[in-house]
């Protein structure tokens, strides 16, 4: 007997939230498979962030359904199974990059004995090994929000959301930064759920959500939007999508 199809990481059906006498987000419906890179795309203002924010639970007035790893998001299973990384860095600026993760390790429960070699590693992952010992408020944006997302990698969540995670960085970097996100969905099953309104991160990622003005425009491949619309680059292939308005 086979085993049924494992529930979808992101499961969001009729997905709606409301802000003041605003609606930002509007009916989105959406599925993100599990151990997959999911690039969630489209100008600022669209709604990226509201949505991680639905996805993490912190974001109030949600309607419709919305599972996170198989439990209502927000739910407080999900805590230690879902990371986070916002834009803003979430470190202490006067701890190193090294204190910071012993500190969140602690608190996760990691072993005193485990601890060292978990931080050493992690803070290899993000390639911060030589600002390690350095206080994170003499590091540049790039690095400190390298440190946030060491500190969201360190309880190996399920899913991980990051927010625009890649501003700011240089090209080696952004390019180390996606192979790392590559090698956590490869190697750890880790599902990730990235935003960028950078159109040409968009090969970066096995499927993409577009999202204009609260609406999906497309949940897709990259080539099979861009074979869809004849675009030659995804940033074509949603600039034909918003000027034919079309609906995902
Ligand atoms: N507190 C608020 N009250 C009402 N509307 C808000 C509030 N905060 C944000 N919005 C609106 O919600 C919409 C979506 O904002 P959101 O931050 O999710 O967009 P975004 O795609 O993440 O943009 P960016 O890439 O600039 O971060 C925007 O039009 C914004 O003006």
């Amino acid at each position: 007997m086979t085993d049924p199809a494992p529930p979808g990481a992101v499961h969001a059906r009729d997905l709606t939230v409301r802000r003041g006498p605003r609606t930002v987000l509007s009916g989105l419906t959406f599925d993100v498979r599990p151990g997959t890179v999911t690039g969630l795309l489209g100008p600022s203002g669209g709604g990226k962030s509201t949505l991680m924010r639905a996805v993490v639970g912190t974001q109030a007035h949600v309607t419709g359904t919305l599972d996170v790893l198989g439990r209502p998001a927000g739910h407080p299973d999900l805590r230690r199974r879902v990371g986070y990384v916002t834009q803003a860095p979430s470190v202490y600026t006067d701890l190193t990059p090294r204190q910071n993760l012993d500190y969140f390790a602690a608190v996760l429960g990691v072993r005193r004995a485990e601890r060292a070699g978990h931080v050493g590693r992690t803070l290899a992952d993000v390639d911060l090994t030589d600002h390690a010992d350095d206080l994170a408020r003499t590091l540049s944006g790039g690095q400190l929000s390298r440190v946030s997302l060491a500190v969201a990698l360190l309880g190996r969540p399920e899913l991980l959301v990051l927010d625009e995670p890649t501003v700011g960085l240089d090209p080696v970097l952004r390019r180390d930064l996606w192979d790392l996100f590559h090698r956590l969905a490869h190697e750890h099953g880790t599902t990730l759920l990235i935003s960028s309104h950078v159109m040409d991160e968009a090969d970066r990622c096995q499927r993409l959500l577009l999202l204009r003005e609260g609406r999906l425009l497309a949940d897709d491949t990259p080539d099979a939007l861009r074979t869809r619309t004849g675009a030659g680059t995804v940033e074509g292939a949603f600039l034909h999508l918003v000027e034919t308005g079309a609906a995902a």
